[in-house]
Order: C-alpha cells, then sequence, then structure tokens
C-alpha cells in the first residue's frame, strides 16, 4: 500500500536508449528547510523551484500548523510568512509528517525550545524509524518526549521555553540529527556546539548563515564543530533551490546501464556533502562528465551528462564516502549489477533505518532478479554479472520506500527481463515527475 491510498504496481522494460535532457526537481533537503527557516524568520521568504514531493508538502502544512503562512503560488513558487525564532504557537491537531524523516525530525527540533506540546505521527514506515537519536539531544535542552516502545511515533514532545544552550557530539552520521540540534539552539539562550565526527550535508549550516544566523564551522582533528549563537532574529529570504543530485542519480545510473543512452542532466548541485556517487560512478568506469562546472550561490554546480558505459568495474567504495552518498546506494547496487566484478559498499548501517531496511530490500529484490548479494550488519556486496546477463524478470516490494522502487524500475530499463514493483506510490515523495521524466527520455514504464 502506499501511504495515500492503493498500492500502484509499475513495470519496466528493456528500452532501446536513453536519450535527452532530464530536468530533475528540486533539491529535497534544500525545500524542507526552506519552509522550515522560512517559517521561523521575521517577513516573507519567497521560493523558487520547491521540490513539490509529498515529504516536501507534508511540512508546508506542518509550518502553517505552528502558525506560519505557507503559500503555493504555482509553478514550483512558495511564499512563506514567517513567525520569528521562538513565534511557533502551538498546534490544534497531530502533525502527520507522512513518509518523511528529515520533515519529522527537523521540526521536533524547531518545536522543542518553545512552550508548548506537539504530537507527531507519519505513515507505517516513518513509525518505525528510530526518534531517540533526536530526542535525546533535545533531552537536553529539557524536552520531553513520549512515544511508542522503541522511541518511534506517534510521539508527543513537550517543549522547553528559556532553554540554555548545549553541547553535543552528534554519534551517527546523520544530518538529520545534526538539523534537529541546531535548529532546537536557535531558541536556546547563548552559544551551542554541535560536534559532528564525519561531515554529513551541510545544508543547514548554510542556510542558517544566510538568514542571518550567527554560526561558525570549525574543522578539527575530531571532527567539525559547530557554533549556533541562540536568539537571533532570521530575516526571511529569497530563495532558489538547486536541483536534486540524489534525483539526478536516476537518470543517470540509468543511462549509465542502458545500452545506446546519452542522457544530459542539467544544474545539478555538486555540494561535496553529497557528491559521493558521481565520484563513485567515475571510479567504476562510467562516461559520467561534468560539463560546464561553475559556482552558483557559493556552490560547484555542473550539467551531467551520463552515457551507456559497457566497461563498468566494481569497487569497494570506502566507509568515508557514505554520507555524502547515503540516499544512492540502491541505485549504486543496482549499477553494480551491471558492473564486472564485486563492488562493495562499507559503514552503511545507517541504511538499515531509512524507509525501509535498504540493505535487505535491495539485497532481496537484486536476488530476485538473478544477481548475488552478501551482507552484513555495516556492509554489502554485489557479484557484478556485466551487461547483457542481468536476468530480472521479478516482482519486488518496495516498502514504502520510494528510492526502493525507483531502482528497480531502472534495473529494469536494462535487465533482460522486466521489472516490476509492488507500489509505485511512494515515487511520489521524493520526485513527482519521475515516470514522466525517464518516460521523455524513452524508458518504457507501466501501471499493471
Ligand atoms: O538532512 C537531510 O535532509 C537528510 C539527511 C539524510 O538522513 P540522515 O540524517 O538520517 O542520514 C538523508 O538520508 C535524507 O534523505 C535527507
Ligand atoms: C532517507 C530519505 O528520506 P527521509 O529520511 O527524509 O525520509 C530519502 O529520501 O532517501
Amino acid at each position: 500500500m502506499s501511504s495515500h491510498g492503493a498500492a500502484l504496481p509499475m513495470l519496466s522494460r528493456k528500452c532501446k536508449g536513453l536519450t535527452g535532457e532530464a530536468h530533475v526537481p528540486g533539491d529535497k533537503s534544500i525545500s524542507h528547510r526552506s519552509l522550515i527557516l522560512g517559517a521561523m524568520s521575521v517577513g516573507e521568504t519567497r521560493i523558487t523551484g520547491l521540490l513539490e514531493g509529498q515529504d516536501v508538502l507534508d511540512t508546508g502544512r506542518a509550518m502553517r500548523a505552528f502558525g506560519a503562512e505557507v503559500e503555493d503560488l504555482g509553478q514550483g513558487n512558495w511564499r512563506v510568512y514567517g513567525v520569528g525564532v521562538g513565534g511557533f504557537t502551538e498546534p490544534d491537531n497531530v502533525i502527520d509528517c507522512g513518509n518523511s524523516g528529515t520533515g519529522v525530525r527537523l521540526i521536533m527540533g524547531a518545536m522543542a525550545t518553545t512552550d508548548m506540546t506537539a504530537t507527531f505521527t507519519g505513515d507505517a514506515s516513518l513509525n518505525s524509524r528510530p526518534m531517540a537519536r533526536v530526542t535525546d539531544p533535545l533531552a537536553l535542552f529539557g524536552a520531553r518526549a513520549y512515544g511508542r516502545r522503541g522511541g518511534r511515533l506517534p510521539m508527543t514532545i513537550v517543549g522547553a521555553a528559556d532553554a540554555a544552550p548545549v553541547q553535543y557530539t552528534v554519534p551517527v552520521p546523520s544530518a538529520q540529527v545534526k538539523s534537529a540540534v541546531l535548529l532546537a539552539a536557535l531558541n536556546a539562550r547563548g552559544e551551542s556546539q554541535v560536534i559532528e565526527r564525519e561531515a554529513t550535508r551541510d545544508h543547514t549550516e548554510r542556510m542558517l548563515a544566510g538568514f542571518g544566523a550567527t554560526i561558525e564551522t570549525e574543522e578539527t582533528a575530531e571532527g567539525r564543530i559547530i557554533r549556533l549563537q541562540g536568539q537571533p532574529e532570521l530575516k526571511a529570504q529569497d530563495i532558489t533551490v538547486p536541483r536534486d543530485p540524489s534525483s539526478a542519480a536516476f537518470p543517470v545510473c540509468a543511462a549509465i546501464i542502458t545500452e545506446g543512452s546519452d542522457v544530459l542532466v542539467p544544474n545539478i548541485g555538486l555540494n561535496p556533502t553529497r557528491a559521493g556517487l558521481f565520484t563513485t560512478l567515475i571510479e567504476m568506469g562510467a562516461d559520467l562528465t561534468y560539463e560546464n562546472l561553475r559556482e552558483e550561490g557559493g556552490e560547484p554546480v555542473a550539467d551531467l551528462r551520463a552515457k551507456f558505459s559497457p566497461n563498468l568495474k566494481g569497487i569497494e567504495v570506502p566507509p568515508a564516502r557514505a554520507a555524502s552518498m547515503i540516499d544512492e546506494y540502491p541505485v549504486l547496487s543496482v549499477v553494480a549489477a551491471f558492473a564486472e566484478g564485486r563492488t562493495e559498499m562499507h559503514g552503511v548501517k545507517e541504511l538499515r533505518v531509512k524507509e525501509s531496511d535498504r540493505i535487505d530490500a535491495m539485497a532481496k529484490g537484486l536476488r530476485a532478479a538473478g544477481v548475488t548479494v552478501d551482507e552484513g550488519e555495516d556492509w554489502w556486496a554485489v557479484e557484478g554479472r556485466g551487461h547483457g546477463n542481468v536476468t530480472g524478470g521479478a516482482t519486488v516490494e518496495s516498502r514504502l520506500d520510494h528510492r526502493i522502487a525507483m531502482s528497480f524500475l531502472i534495473l529494469g530499463m536494462a535487465s533482460e527481463q522486466p521489472m516490476q514493483v509492488d507500489d509505485g506510490g511512494p515515487i511520489a515523495t521524493s520526485f513527482p515527475i519521475f515516470e514522466s521524466l525517464m518516460g521523455g527520455l524513452g524508458a518504457i514504464i507501466e501501471r499493471v
């Protein structure tokens, strides 16, 4: 079942090659943060290119429930009239964050240092994901959490007004946890410090600086130390959301494994905390090039050109790269199936607590498609079969996980037999135009 209604089985079959331009939607991480920081600032924030996926729409609804005005102006343009740091009003009903870990965790952080109580819930996937990683540090500010056993949603957070600042070392490589603490620290009295041992995506830090917060980052031997002054007046901004590298991953990988392909994916942000997949593909021998490499808004941006790559080889993906491509391992494992030799992926236990256990979901589906996969708690490995030898011909479960559904549909574009997913509905959480965009390149995707 998809989160909103009946299951939507989908199938993809081998196509003659993908060609053309793929204009992928706005970045999901930056879209959530635009709405939340817009709601926490004073005045009118205008957002262009917002991702209108269900995850982000749910965050927009939540911001309205906390008192901000959030208005859809059409064609990806949005207006947020913020209430200022500490200016939220108490929601009069449960906040449903749908399928979105980012949404619920960042919003819990944002309300944890206010004088109010809010109850959060989500779909079956989100309600099975761990929340203690966020509520533990929020407790340091004095916020209390009452949830289901194992720290699961539905969960009520009782915020702590007038909180003192904290010092916190994030125990797992998670931008969501880091961001929840930073958003809580915004309404605490003095300077909070957040330390992360492994660099994760830094959109919250960059955007906080853009909204006028006093924030600095220091790289040290023990990791990155982020210092944030509490109780700033955030100033509304005009934001242009860059296109999502995690969505670009799908047409890029599809082109690499599908004979006859040549696809251009324009305007993709190559922030080093997000670009690990592209580095990995190039190491595997993919014909992937950065055209028109430039700087926009202080970040590297390029047009990605991906072509069919018949000579892919398996590699070892190092643990240090994991955070910079954490959402891309499912589709990387599909590319690995078409390479010669074994691809090993290490330091990836976070994959087990995403919308699904992504190692388990991909391993089962790949095996059903004729590919050998080994796994341990923190690693997995795909035995590449080489181009032309991936059987396919299976129906797999997408487990309320958009990236699992999209990854197997990409596999089916190049495998000998079609691939079917039991439910393509979750794709709309992050990439609502996936079907039409891939179809426009020549992919054959059918609703069955
Ligand atoms: O901060 C963010 O926007 C995100 C952080 C990552 O999650 P974790 O922080 O749990 O690794 C990522 O998987 C998610 O899609 C988006
Ligand atoms: C893990 C993801 O999202 P979230 O944690 O926000 O649900 C994802 O988009 O792959």
